[in-house]
């Protein structure tokens, strides 16, 4: 396709994000003798200076544009950005600088927040789906699909704190899918799973892609990036420092792992037309 016949899905531009951690810097010293005023006094002191602020400047200075129709990979070590960016596409969290513009619903793979672990999953599948923008008698037409899709069988009628963390991943995944968004924001929940599982939910997030909308994935799985994204942005301490073709972006990225954390061997690249913006920094192996 032509890039002027593609249709942005989301535009990012000049996107910071700082977190204020209010907490204390540094314990007070111990105080020898708590009726020495003296010492009680150099502890109020020091006590002024334990309130302090800092800031985490997670995400700097990040642009691009997403069409419809593309899946996303998110890469980068830990600590780089990658959530938070994606939290901040998915509007969780608003930008400290910059403008995000979004065609369509999205939606973040993460109804975590709102699944209650004492309610069965039947339960949470209504809470859940409700907080995916479903109406009630939405979620009841498809409570049969995403049972099924999840696999968890009868154990639906459990409460969720009895799950096994791949069983309420996949059901995590089966509720947050039902509801087709247009653009679909996930957070390591490929990862969870059997390896039947990973094929069923791959081949959910490419007919999600086929109904023309835009997925978003982060993850440290550079295999499941493969399988499944034909772009991969990469963050690296809050900056984007490479935004291109899948198998481009990830080989870069790979040659400034230690050896043993690229485990398996790449994959052929999907189809992608973009160019990589941005040269990947020198590896550090
Ligand atoms: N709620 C928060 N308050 C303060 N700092 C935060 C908060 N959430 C994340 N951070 C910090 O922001 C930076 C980016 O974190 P983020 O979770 O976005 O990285 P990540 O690339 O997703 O990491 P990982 O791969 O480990 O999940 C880190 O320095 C992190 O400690």
């Amino acid at each position: 396709m032509a890039a002027a016949d593609r249709i942005p899905s989301l535009i990012a531009s000049h996107v910071d994000i700082t977190y204020q951690v209010h907490g204390a810097k540094k314990a007070a010293a111990p105080v020898a003798d708590p009726d020495d005023e003296s010492l009680l006094a150099g502890l109020f002191k020091k006590g002024r200076d334990l309130a302090t602020q800092q800031k985490v400047e997670a995400v700097k200075d990040v642009s691009f544009v997403a069409y419809h129709g593309e899946s996303i990979g998110i890469i980068g070590r830990n600590g780089s950005g990658k959530s938070t960016l994606l939290r901040a596409l998915a509007g969780v969290i608003p930008p400290t600088r910059g403008d995000i513009w979004i065609n369509g619903e999205p939606a973040l793979l993460g109804v975590n927040a709102v699944l209650m672990s004492k309610l069965s999953g039947e339960r949470n599948v209504y809470i859940g789906g409700q907080a995916m923008g479903l109406s009630r008698s939405q979620v009841r037409e498809r409570f049969d699909e995403i049972v099924d899709f999840s696999g968890i069988g009868q154990a639906v009628y459990r409460p969720m704190s009895t799950y096994s963390s791949g069983q309420a991943a996949r059901l995590r995944f089966a509720i947050s899918t039902a509801a087709s968004p247009d653009i679909l924001m996930i957070d390591e929940a490929l990862a969870t799973g059997d390896a039947d599982f990973r094929e069923r939910s791959t081949a959910k997030v490419a007919e999600i892609r086929e109904q023309a909308s835009t997925v978003f994935l982060v993850s440290h799985s550079n295999s499941t990036i493969r399988q499944i994204c034909s772009r991969v942005i990469w963050m690296d301490k809050g900056r984007l420092i490479a935004d291109g073709p899948t198998e481009e972006v990830v080989a870069a990225y790979e040659k400034t792992l230690p050896k043993k954390a690229v485990a398996s061997k790449p994959a052929p690249a999907p189809v992608q037309d973009a160019p990589v913006q941005g040269a990947p920094p020198p590896a550090e192996v």
